[in-house]
C-alpha cells in the first residue's frame, strides 16, 4: 500500500510527480488561518510531512500515530521539538549545504547594503531628490579591510568569512561551538571570546542556530560592547537577539545600524520600528531566495522524504 504523504508548502510540479509516482499526496501550497483546521486533520493520517515555516508542535503531531519522517525544506530546525519528535521514534531531516552559498551572498548584501547605505540612497534617488552632489551625511563607512566577528562558523559562516577575508581583506574573529583550524590556516581568523568579539568587531554577523542556548544571545549588556561604528548583522533567527535591545542600541547610537534578514516574529508585526530605521537594511527572511537554491532544497527534502518511506536512511538526518 502507498504510505501518506502531506505537503505543506508549494512544491514544483516535477517533484509533487516524484512524490505521486511513490505515496498518496495530500498537498497544501501553504498554511494559514483557512485551511489550519484541515491541515490538522491531514496529518492525523500522514507517514510522512514535507515543507516548511510551519510550527510543527506536539499538539498536531499527537494524533499522528503513524508518523514516520518529517522533512523540512530548510536548514533550520528550531520550529521543531526535536526531543520530542526522537522519543516518538519520528526522522527528522533538513537541508544543509546547498544553500550555504546563497545564503552566504545575502549577508553579504547586507554588510554592503548597510555599510554603503545601498537602500537608502538607491531610494533617495528614485525620488527625485538627487538634485546635487552627496554631502558627508550621506557618506557610509567601509567595508574591506575592516574586521568581521562571526558568531557561528559553521557551514554558512565559513562562507561569509571566506568572502570577507579572501574578497574584502577583512580580519576575522569568531566565537563558535569548537574551534574551526580550517578557517584559521586558510583566512586567518582567530577564535575569541563574545565579550572580545564584540568589543574588537566593526561588523558582528550571527549565523547561529536558535537554540535554548543562544536565544536572546545578543541583549542589552552585548550590544552595549559593540563599537558605536559597528553595524550589526542577523542572516540566522531573529529570536537569538533581544530585539528590544537591538531597537534601543540603534535608536540611541550605542551602534551605528544593523542589517536584518531575520526577526523575532515574521512576518513583521505593522508597528515593528525597525524597517523604518533610517540606520537599517530590513529584509524578509530571503537568506535561500533564489530560485535555483529553493528548487535544489525542495529536491533534497524530497530525496531525504523518499528515502526515509522507503525505510533507508535519509542523507540528511538531524540528530
Ligand atoms: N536567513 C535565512 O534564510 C537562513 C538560511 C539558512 C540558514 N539560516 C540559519 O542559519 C543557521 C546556521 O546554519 P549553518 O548551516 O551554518 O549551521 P551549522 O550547524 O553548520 O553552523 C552553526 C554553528 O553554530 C555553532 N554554535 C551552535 N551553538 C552555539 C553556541 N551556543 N555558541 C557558539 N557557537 C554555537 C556550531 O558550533 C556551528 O559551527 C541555521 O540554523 C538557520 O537557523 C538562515
Ligand atoms: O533555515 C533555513 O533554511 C532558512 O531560514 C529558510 O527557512
Amino acid at each position: 500500500m502507498k504510505k501518506h504523504v502531506l505537503v505543506y508548502k508549494k512544491l514544483a510540479e516535477p517533484l509533487l510527480a516524484r512524490l505521486r509516482a511513490e505515496c498518496e499526496v495530500t498537498y497544501f501550497e501553504s498554511i494559514d488561518a483557512g485551511n489550519r483546521a484541515a491541515f490538522a486533520a491531514a496529518i492525523r493520517g500522514a507517514h510522512g510531512l514535507l515543507g516548511a515555516s510551519v510550527r510543527l508542535d506536539r499538539e498536531l503531531l499527537d494524533p499522528a500515530l503513524g508518523l514516520h519522517i518529517i522533512s523540512t525544506i530548510s536548514v533550520g530546525v528550531d520550529q521543531f521539538d526535536v526531543d520530542y519528535l526522537r522519543e516518538r521514534g519520528i526522522l527528522l531531516a533538513n537541508t544543509p549545504d546547498v544553500l550555504t552559498e546563497t545564503t552566504a551572498d545575502t549577508i553579504f548584501a547586507l554588510i554592503l547594503a548597510s555599510a554603503r547605505r545601498v537602500v537608502e540612497l538607491a531610494e533617495f534617488v528614485k525620488a527625485g531628490r538627487w538634485t546635487r552632489s552627496v554631502g558627508e551625511s550621506q557618506y557610509g563607512v567601509n567595508v574591506h579591510g575592516k574586521t568581521i566577528g562571526m558568531l557561528g562558523m559553521g557551514r554558512i559562516g565559513r562562507a561569509v568569512a571566506r568572502r570577507a577575508a579572501l574578497g574584502f581583506g577583512m580580519q576575522v574573529l569568531y566565537v563558535n561551538g569548537e574551534a574551526v583550524p580550517e578557517v584559521e590556516a586558510a583566512l586567518g581568523a582567530r577564535q575569541v571570546a563574545l565579550d572580545d568579539l564584540l568589543a574588537g568587531s566593526d561588523f558582528v554577523c550571527v549565523v547561529l542556530p536558535l537554540t535554548a542556548q543562544t536565544e536572546r544571545m545578543m541583549g542589552r549588556r552585548e550590544f552595549a560592547l559593540m563599537r558605536p561604528g559597528a553595524i550589526f548583522i542577523n542572516g540566522s533567527r531573529g529570536r537569538i537577539v533581544d530585539e528590544a535591545a537591538l531597537i534601543e542600541a540603534l535608536q540611541q547610537g550605542t551602534i551605528h545600524g544593523a542589517g536584518l534578514d531575520v526577526f523575532e516574529r515574521e512576518p513583521l508585526a505593522p508597528d515593528n520600528p525597525l524597517p523604518h530605521m533610517a540606520n537599517v537594511v530590513a529584509l524578509p527572511h530571503i537568506g535561500s531566495a533564489t530560485h535555483e537554491t529553493r528548487y535544489a532544497m525542495a529536491q533534497q527534502a524530497v530525496d531525504n522524504l523518499l528515502a526515509g518511506l522507503r525505510g533507508e536512511r535519509p542523507r540528511h538526518l538531524v540528530g
